[in-house]
């Protein structure tokens, strides 16, 4: 038994685990102030005020080991869910940034040749056991800023056996690494160069070469494509989408990026789970989301690193859309694990609120990647997937902002970083 106790706040997050809190629900985190929390095994048995924890492991204990972890002047938080990363892939790109310092855009870099392709050509070269070592050192960043769970894509590999062993690692990582994945098929990130003068004929590989056999192996549960001027177009992207729900892979899109595209409409004509980016979405589409319920999953570190204007969370929120945040991790657009600083730039760029910020990363993030019945918020019978945080409340997290204020994190009811320090075998 674990006793999480006397916590400034317990921060549940609860109530939103049949559907995604939309509008003025995102604003109810449902704080316990002074609040315990017990863990048995791995679900969690108890939340309430600390007297009550208390209480419930005197009468519950009956002479097992009691863990007890100190959470005074602390904030206990469901563990973080990054709904939206592309983690698995070799090498790094910080010679771009270089270059878009000197004004080169990123579609300028990724048609000449460089961006995605440049990480796929690493990718295409890199072998399994090389991918999983350099997405484990990823996945160790991502634990110690209190990330529980990713969604993590392929889309490096762009020919089958590469998209496969991108996936396969990912697989690796999910049962061998605290951090529990998710994958998603996205064999269409980008158009590879022995198909550039003919992109339906890869269109044609993607749905009928990669995605069944990515199906057949049971390797993704999602299928994302990225539809934007210069890579797929929308009809592209729908013929993707759709032979992907045929094989039972459930659709998410990169949508309006960099210029508006119809890919929030696109995603709510399909009923997709999620749309992505959404930075250049246009009203007709943020309203057809909010009528189909498409979770939008905004990328606020996505548009500061590629120094841009942000997605309008405002006006997401306020059509009723379900709104989550992620970091993006890839090594061209995003380079970071930190979601506690994606959830400080929702606030300072998109003028997210504390709370907004955090359903966004829990129970709203659980919803976009299908776990909300397991994880996302501290209620019993859930998951024991908690972290403590150095700030007496969620709003100090925000303000005392780009610092890891992680400071434990249990992950299936264990304390895999105790006080900040690792208790788990790993990369370094
Ligand atoms: N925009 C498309 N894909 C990624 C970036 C991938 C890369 O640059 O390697 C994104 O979501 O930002
Ligand atoms: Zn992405």
């Amino acid at each position: 038994m674990l006793y999480i106790k006397n916590a400034a706040q317990v921060v549940t997050v609860s109530g939103g685990s049949k559907a995604p809190k939309i509008g003025s629900e995102m604003e109810q985190l449902n704080v316990i102030g002074n609040g315990g929390v017990v863990v048995e095994g791995d679900i969690i048995a108890f939340a309430g005020t600390d007297q009550e924890a208390a209480d419930y492991v005197e009468q519950h204990a009956g002479g097992k080991d009691v863990k007890v972890i100190l959470a005074e002047g602390k904030t206990v938080t469901p563990g973080l869910i990054d709904p939206h990363t592309h983690v698995v892939f070799a090498g790094s790109r910080e010679h771009e940034l270089a270059l878009r310092l000197r004004g080169a855009t990123y579609m300028e870099i990724l048609q000449a040749g460089g961006g995605i392709l440049n990480s796929a050509n690493k990718t295409r070269a890199a072998s399994e056991s090389q991918l999983i070592g350099e997405t484990r050192k990823r996945l160790d960043r991502f634990l110690v800023h209190g990330v529980t769970t990713i969604e993590a894509k392929s889309g490096y590999g762009l020919r089958l056996a590469d998209e496969l062993k991108q996936l396969r690692a990912a697989r690796f990582l999910h049962n061998d690494h605290p951090v529990d994945l998710v994958s998603t098929f996205m064999g269409a990130h980008a158009v590879p160069p022995e198909y550039k003068s003919d992109p339906d004929k890869y269109v044609r590989i993607v749905t009928e070469e990669m995605i069944p056999a990515v199906a057949k192996e049971g390797l993704a549960e999602y299928c994302d494509v990225f539809c934007e001027e210069g890579v797929f177009t929308p009809g592209q992207s729908k013929t993707i989408l759709e032979a992907g729900l045929k094989w039972g892979l459930k659709p998410k899109i990169h949508a309006d990026e960099i210029v508006p595209y119809r890919g929030a409409e696109l995603a709510a004509e399909i009923g997709a789970v999620s749309a992505e980016h959404l930075l250049r979405a246009s009203d007709a589409g943020i309203r057809a989301m909010a009528e189909k319920g498409v979770i939008a999953v905004l990328l606020p570190g996505t548009a500061f690193f590629l120094m841009t204007k942000p997605a309008d969370a405002r006006k997401m929120i306020e059509a009723g859309v379900p709104v989550a945040l992620s970091t993006d991790r890839n090594p061209g657009s995003s380079p970071t694990e930190s979601l506690p600083f994606i959830m400080n730039l929702a606030c300072l760029t998109m003028r997210m609120t504390p709370a907004e910020a955090l359903t966004a990363c829990t129970i709203n993030a659980a919803h976009a990647i299908g776990r909300a019945d397991r994880i996302g918020s501290i209620e019993v019978g859930k998951q024991a997937d908690l972290v403590i945080f150095d700030a007496p409340n969620v709003e100090y997290m925000q303000y005392h902002y780009a610092v890891n204020l992680t400071e434990t994190v249990i992950k299936n009811g264990v304390a895999v970083i105790l006080n900040g320090k690792r208790t788990y075998a790993c990369a370094r």
